[in-house]
């Protein structure tokens, strides 16, 4: 417990002396250290195997769809992330850094081949996994040129996904069992067909094209290069061919969040009966819910060619909570009025605001008992935003994350400042900052009761009416 405080002492005592963006390798080696330190620690003290990457079996900590780490595990791993990160951006130079970043497509497209081709699976499935496979059997037994395979193999193992074990000879390392046949790295690396065009277009859509400035959904990148001019989830929902995979990913993606929902929002004071999972997609989140709180009923809404898929999943998993009526899944358009209405009701919505630019964000919204926006805040990336988070975080005794180690410091942000401008360039939306969450939230009669930051990378925002506004 020492060591988190000296750790979150440490990286705020800089918020107040000098910049966030720690400019000196001194200061940078020094945070690193203690990061790495407590890390340790916290490996130790929560009985876990240490880290190795040749082991054949996944490490608890792979999988934050299955495991939740302590709060002082979560955030020396962020933090020894973040210190990396910037460490890469202090001493790499330039040139090299412009060659990395145009390369790391490379490294995309090199894993999605080792999953196509099954070289994954077999690497898996070996008698000795961590003895390695030559390039040459790779290639005889999946038809293959090994000319091909080596440097793709070679370009995964800089990303730490395989080793080479040999010369020209290559073994999968620990995380890459993510990508196993089953496993949830295997749904999340999901991108439809055609994304690379939609990312080729971005510079296009936002220096030149005629929509330069429209912030509507159905003018963005994606309707440029797909040449349609639907909407990306009506694109999805006219071609059947994604809209399977499309669900498994963001399952997995909201999973990823789902063990620390469970754990760091105060369910037990909730005191509406039934929680409704707006945009719920396959019931994951609610299923959870009710495992570990079992005196509240559910209902899964979405659009209508996904309730069907939701409603026989629900009914393979959880038969007698469907039959006797503690778990519904139903039809709802989000733009349309929600026909649950009342103190009965309380309404999660993950993921979702971030798809809607805010005209569209607002209607999704209505004043109901509470409402739990479970999405990123994205953090600016300035110097005194941290302490403007902290201020907004009610209870800071509270048991998931400190902000004090801002979710923005160094590579920390990548995901988060990713996925906003994936949002953006597919629909217009974005991952809003606390301003712009508390402005949308406002615009709708709400008010934001409490924030739970999350051991993910989102937050709860928990809103209730604002009963001051109607005096
Ligand atoms: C990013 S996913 C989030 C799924 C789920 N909330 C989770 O966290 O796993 C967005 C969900 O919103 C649903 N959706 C999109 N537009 C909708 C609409 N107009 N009405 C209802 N659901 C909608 C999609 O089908 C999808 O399941």
């Amino acid at each position: 417990m020492q060591d988190i405080s000296r750790l979150k002492d440490f990286v705020f005592s800089r918020q107040q002396t000098a910049s966030w963006h720690m400019q000196s390798l001194t200061s940078l080696q020094a945070c690193l250290n203690l990061a790495l330190d407590t890390l340790r620690k916290e490996i130790d003290s929560s009985q876990l195997p240490p880290l190795s990457q040749q082991s054949s079996v996944a490490h608890p900590l792979d999988d934050p769809t299955t495991y939740l780490p302590s709060t002082g595990l979560f955030d020396a791993r962020r933090l020894s992330l973040a210190c990396l990160g910037e460490l890469k951006n202090l001493i790499q130079s330039p040139l090299d850094k412009i060659m990395d970043e145009r390369f790391t497509v490379y490294g995309v497209a090199c894993t999605d081949t080792l999953i196509k081709t099954g070289i994954i699976d077999y690497l898996s499935d070996v008698p000795n996994p961590s003895q390695g496979v030559p390039a040459a059997e790779l290639a005889s037994k999946f038809e293959l040129d090994s000319r091909k395979i080596v440097p793709i193999l070679r370009c995964c193992a800089a990303s730490g996904w395989v080793r080479e074990t040999r010369d020209s000879s290559f073994a999968l390392n620990r995380c890459a069992r993510t990508f196993i046949e089953g496993n949830a790295g295997r749904r999340l690396n999901f991108s439809m067909p055609g994304f690379m065009s939609i990312i080729e277009t971005i510079p296009h859509w936002v220096a030149e094209s005629d929509w330069k400035l429209s912030r509507s959904p159905d003018q963005t990148a994606f309707q440029i290069a797909f040449k349609t001019p639907l909407v990306a989830f009506s694109w999805i929902m006219e071609n059947p061919d994604v809209l399977v995979p499309i669900a498994e990913h963001l399952q997995v993606f909201g999973d990823m969040s789902t063990p620390s929902i469970v754990a760091d929002y105060p369910w037990e004071q909730l005191q509406t009966p039934v929680i409704v999972d707006c945009g719920g997609g396959e019931g994951g989140l609610v299923s959870s819910i009710l495992d570990a709180h079992p005196s509240f009923r559910a209902i899964v809404q979405d659009m209508e060619n996904v309730v069907a898929l939701t409603s026989s999943i629900m009914e393979d998993r959880r038969p007698r909570d469907v039959a006797n009526g503690v778990l519904k899944v139903e039809s709802h358009d989000l733009f349309q009025p929600q026909p649950r209405i009342g103190n009965e009701y309380s309404f999660i919505l993950r993921h979702i605001m971030h798809d809607w630019p805010d005209k569209e964000a607002l209607s999704a919204l209505g004043p109901k008992s509470k409402i739990l926006i479970i999405d990123m805040v994205a953090v600016p990336n300035v110097d005194s935003t941290a302490t403007s988070v902290q201020s907004l975080v009610h209870d800071s005794r509270a048991k998931g994350p400190d902000y004090r180690i801002p979710s923005h410091f160094g590579s920390a942000s990548k995901i988060v400042s990713g996925s906003s401008v994936h949002m953006m360039t597919l629909i217009n939306g974005c991952e809003r900052s606390l301003r712009e969450w508390e402005k949308l939230i406002k615009g709708c009669g709400l008010r934001i009761t409490n924030i739970y930051p999350l051991r993910a990378h989102t937050s709860i925002i928990e809103c209730a009416l604002d009963t001051r506004a109607l005096l």
